[in-house]
């Protein structure tokens, strides 16, 4: 089966998925029998596009590039321009939704209607999107099943380092009654380059900007709550405990100065941004704040963009991640994943 992909936003990430089905078309074909085609892109600034037949990636990436305008695509017969999101979710024949645009972390739409849109006409949808996921979770996963469709989200926590398909599906049976991480990449970028190279925060933030780890509006990063999004998504995901974004404290780096980070140098230890959720109960106390870790603690050697998580599991012990927390191909992989999942489903079904 080809599967038919529709693209909603074409920014980093977006792109990040195009150039990886650009480039490893064969060898997926090959080592997964996994075949894909894009046959719609539509972006807020930067155009829309449709052909029923498919797109090439290359052109549209190039045209992107060289244009700013993905409506510059060569029009040949069958090319449908202008479609906003909602319409390209409804009236594409794309069987999956790559919903990559931007995370609003007050009220998670337009991206929510995105999903339940998609869900409603029998279409998957893999997302990079916390929103939906941090503040819509139960009411989405069950339109999802309601209508036989695929959710997938693994990119919305540490980028494409499984750690939402790692415990669920490896540490399953186990109780995870606590989590502790660094699950931001732009701001341990941040503290990182200040620590390291002494650069002002203002700067190291640029950097990570330029790099494509922040979001659109970087508040989110900085002042915490891409990390409790993420913290609140794992409550409800891996430790299947309701949660709130309302419910978890939350305090992000912007306070910390070069100061106090020398500071934290001299008495052996190093400014992190934690997300802590632990159970207490039938609930999930949880929060963001930075904190001095001692340089012997794991998580004090986790540098750069690099993210790690902390699972405290009954039958196990503590489990610890480590990778990616942010980047455009790496996150670009997270949706290859969730894709190749419901590809193997799919042919599991087949056979049975
Ligand atoms: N970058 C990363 O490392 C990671 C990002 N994420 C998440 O993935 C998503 C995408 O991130 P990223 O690619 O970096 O962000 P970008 O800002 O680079 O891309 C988002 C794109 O979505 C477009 N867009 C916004 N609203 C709409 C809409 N209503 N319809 C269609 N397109 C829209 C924007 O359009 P335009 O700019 O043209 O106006 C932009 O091109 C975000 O939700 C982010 O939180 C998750 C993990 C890691
Ligand atoms: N802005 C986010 C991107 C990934 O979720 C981050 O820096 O971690």
């Amino acid at each position: 089966m080809v599967h038919k992909l529709a693209f909603i936003g074409f920014g980093v990430v977006g792109q990040g998925l195009a150039e990886i089905l650009r480039d490893k078309k064969e060898a997926l074909k090959k080592g997964e029998e996994f075949e894909a085609e894009v046959v719609a892109i539509s972006d807020l600034m930067k155009g829309s596009i449709y052909h029923p037949n498919g797109l090439d990636i290359d052109t549209a990436l190039n045209v992107l590039k060289e244009t700013g305008n993905l409506e510059n695509y060569p029009h040949t017969p069958g090319l449908v321009t202008g479609w906003d999101s909602l319409t390209t979710i409804r009236k594409t024949n794309a069987d999956t939704i790559i919903e990559v645009s931007f995370t609003d972390v007050k009220t998670g739409q337009p991206a929510i209607d995105h999903c339940k849109t998609a869900f409603e006409t029998g279409k998957n949808v893999v997302m990079t999107n916390k929103g939906p996921v941090a503040l819509a979770y139960r009411e989405l996963a069950e339109l999802a099943d309601k209508h036989g469709v695929h959710w997938g989200f693994e990119g919305t926590v540490m980028s494409g380092t499984p750690a939402l398909r790692m415990p669920v599906a490896t540490l399953a049976g186990n109780d995870i009654t606590e989590i502790r991480g660094i699950l931001n990449g732009t701001t341990n970028y941040i503290l990182t380059k200040m620590e390291t190279e002494g650069i002002l925060y203002e700067e190291a933030l640029k950097q990570a900007q330029k790099l494509g780890y922040a979001e659109a509006d970087p508040t989110s990063d900085v002042e915490g709550y891409d990390a409790r999004y993420k913290i609140v998504i794992l409550a409800n995901y891996v430790m299947k405990i309701p949660l709130t974004v309302e419910e978890v404290f939350c305090k992000g780096i912007t306070d910390i100065t070069l100061q106090d980070i020398e500071e934290a140098k001299r008495e052996g230890k190093r400014w992190k941004l934690l997300a802590k959720a632990r159970k207490e109960g039938d609930k999930v106390i949880a929060s963001i704040a930075p904190e001095k870790v001692d340089l012997a603690d794991s998580l004090a050697s986790v540098h750069g963009a690099i993210n790690a998580i902390t699972y405290e599991t009954d039958l196990l012990g503590p489990v610890t991640l480590s990778g990616a927390g942010a980047g455009k191909v790496e996150t670009g992989f997270s949706l290859l994943i969730d894709l190749i999942t419901i590809s193997r489903e799919k042919k599991a079904v087949k056979l049975s």
